[in-house]
């Protein structure tokens, strides 16, 4: 027997949505989806007209879904944003120099003007060379700060108002727990919320908050989209891999974990007398940071001064500026 769609009930159902375990058609399953991500920005109020959004696009799944229903949803809708990608090339040869062919045909393919900020450019290293120098414990620790930093200092250069991650619901949930793990309070505070920027940085969110990683993943395929889906090539990070994997294990028990683990966060109360840090600007360069230097630039004195591990095992952002005598200009660009 056929068995139809449980939203239309004329269409053949083809999938079973990971998210709700409904029976739907294709184009029920488009739609929902689709409902889904407009909703959360409308009811967010993430974007105003006229904003200029810059899409962090890495040429992977989530971002190029991103892009592809942010194009989608803005011609639809009438939300009169104007599109950028920003891609950040890390210099990782054989995954991002790969990965960004791909995201120069999604230029293309969604007519979204694209520009490519390299950390070769903005810091003098590539990733390559800083795992030649410090090996692969602890590389993620760089790429992910310099990442952060680049891609604002990418939207500068873009004169974008508002910047949008591929971060999803399932990323949010491992974010969490991961942040429960290591008892790290001023993180658990801002991890779930959908836009962060009230601290004068660039306003950033994640229009796909509450989309499941499985629904992307489903998505970009029915709907034949051009992504890039090897893992990078350097060692992943152990311990978010334990909690990503203990976020799939409850997912596999019973989906709606992953919302209600969001949900837990969103509605945590945290004590007046915990420890937050007070954002001010790096003396150093003038980003954002809680410290008299930010991160980035205590990870990249070190490399400079090679004393690579300088600022890595401090990872709850409490970088101390070093001493007086070692404050070079260091940006290249
Ligand atoms: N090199 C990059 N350039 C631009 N944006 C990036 C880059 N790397 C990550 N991002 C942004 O951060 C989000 C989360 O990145 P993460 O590394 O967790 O990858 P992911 O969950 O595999 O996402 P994706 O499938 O988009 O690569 C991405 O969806 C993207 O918006």
């Amino acid at each position: 027997m056929v068995r139809k769609c449980v939203l239309c009930d004329e269409r053949r159902a083809v999938l079973r949505r990971p998210k709700t375990h409904q029976q739907v058609c294709k184009d029920c399953f488009f739609a929902a989806f689709e409902d889904e991500v407009h909703r959360t920005i409308i009811d967010n109020r993430l974007f105003k007209r006229g904003d200029r959004v810059a899409i962090g696009a890495s040429g992977g799944k989530d971002s190029t879904v991103l892009a592809y229903i942010m194009k989608l949803l803005n011609d639809r809708h009438g939300y009169g944003l104007d599109l950028f990608l920003l891609s950040i090339d890390e210099g990782i040869t054989g995954y991002r120099d790969d990965s960004l062919e791909t995201v120069k045909r999604n230029e293309e393919q969604y007519g979204i003007p694209l520009k490519i900020v390299s950390y070769k450019e903005l810091y003098g290293w590539t990733m390559d060379e800083i795992v030649r120098e410090i090996g692969r414990k602890n590389n993620c620790t760089f790429c992910g700060v310099f990442r952060r930093q680049a891609l604002d200092r990418g939207a500068a250069a873009l004169r974008a108002t508002k910047m949008v991650t591929g971060h999803n619901a399932d990323d949010v949930a491992e974010t969490v727990l991961l942040n429960i793990l290591r008892g790290d309070i001023a993180r658990l505070s801002r991890c779930a919320a959908i836009s962060t920027g009230d601290d004068g940085a660039l306003p950033r969110s994640k229009p796909f908050k509450y989309t499941y990683e499985k629904e992307i993943v489903m998505y970009a395929y029915f709907k034949k989209l051009d992504y890039f889906s090897t893992e990078c090539i350097y060692s992943p990070n152990a311990y978010r891999g334990f909690a990503r994997e203990y976020v799939k294990d409850l997912e596999a028990i019973r989906p709606q974990a992953i919302l209600d683990i969001i949900r837990s966060a969103e509605e945590f109360r945290f004590s007046l007398t915990a420890k937050m840090p007070e954002q001010g600007t790096c003396e150093r360069c003038g980003y954002i940071s809680s410290q008299r230097w930010c991160k980035a630039c205590v990870l990249l004195e070190g490399l400079n001064k090679g004393l690579p591990q300088l600022g890595v095992s401090k990872s709850r952002g409490s970088a101390k500026a070093p001493s007086a005598s070692s404050r070079t200009p260091i940006f290249l660009a």
